[in-house]
């Protein structure tokens, strides 16, 4: 019997086509990529996990608005931020102690993580108070930036994002163009998109990515200087951290909604 030929897989047909260009990004794939858990928790960790999470945690479907979420009247002005994977929590957690009267919602699908952001949540152990304008979903960031209303973020935060290097995993990347046209959508006119890396390929992909989206993105930087320093009210993060202590370079992305 002569050996049955499978169709080429569009990968396979794409990589004959000399592109690193494949269809598809984060808001296709009906999955989740990356660790979900790692080290036990300690103990002090897991207890924040089973009584500070339930208090804070983003509700698991409905819209997420500022009167939801924090109890305020309707039609108060409450700025709202939204970080796409935060890791430790850092900045999250940073820029809530800097901006009290806004409400920060972060979304991260490593339990450790969630973890590490509920002991600065609550007060990095008695060292400073607890933060009351941050909510957390333990899970997908774009299943909940799905339900925020158009138009009702005034920040959005990707720092760090997993590379996904090889060319077959770029659709995993969250710097894609469905994942910028739901920010896009979720920003209000004037409202900023900060994005950081230390990953050399995903700068250029997200470079070329931000140039499709010139029609709702203005890039704000002036000279060098505006992304190769860290701007102020940006606090450094763990992965930032880390790329630095390694020797790598970091970039630092402002981009205005038009
Ligand atoms: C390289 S880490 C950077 C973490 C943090 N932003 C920092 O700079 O330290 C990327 C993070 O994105 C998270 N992530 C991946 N896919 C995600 C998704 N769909 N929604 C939310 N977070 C996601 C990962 O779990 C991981 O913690």
């Amino acid at each position: 019997m002569p050996p049955r030929r499978l169709p080429p897989r569009p990968e396979a047909a794409n990589a004959r086509g000399m592109t690193a260009y494949k269809s598809g990004d984060p808001t296709t794939l009906n999955r989740l990529y990356g660790r979900a858990k790692g080290k036990p928790l300690r103990a002090g960790q897991q207890d924040l996990i089973d009584t500070l999470l339930p208090q804070i945690a983003v509700p698991t479907e409905g819209p997420v608005t500022a009167p939801l979420l924090f109890g305020d009247a309707e039609g108060a002005e409450r700025p709202l931020h939204f970080e796409i994977g935060f890791g430790g929590g850092e900045h999250m957690a940073g820029r809530a102690d800097m901006l009290p009267d806004h409400g920060f919602i972060g979304a991260e699908p490593f339990i450790n993580g969630v973890a590490q952001a509920l002991v600065h949540v609550s007060g990095d152990h008695g060292r400073s108070p607890p933060l009351a304008n941050v909510r957390i979903h333990h899970g997908d960031a774009l299943e909940v930036l799905r339900r925020i209303p158009d138009g009702a973020l005034s920040f959005a935060y990707l720092l760090h994002p997993d590379p996904w290097p090889k060319a077959r995993h770029a659709k995993r990347r969250m710097m894609n163009d469905g994942p910028l046209d739901l920010i896009a959508a979720k920003l209000k006119p004037g409202g900023e998109f900060r994005f950081g890396t230390d990953h050399p390929v995903y700068l250029a992909h997200a470079l070329m990515v931000m140039r499709r989206h010139r029609h709702q993105f203005e890039w704000l930087a002036q000279s060098a200087q505006d992304f190769l320093v860290r701007p102020g009210g940006w606090p450094e993060t763990r992965y930032e951290a880390k790329a630095r202590a390694q020797g790598h370079e970091v970039w630092y992305f402002r981009y205005r909604r038009i």
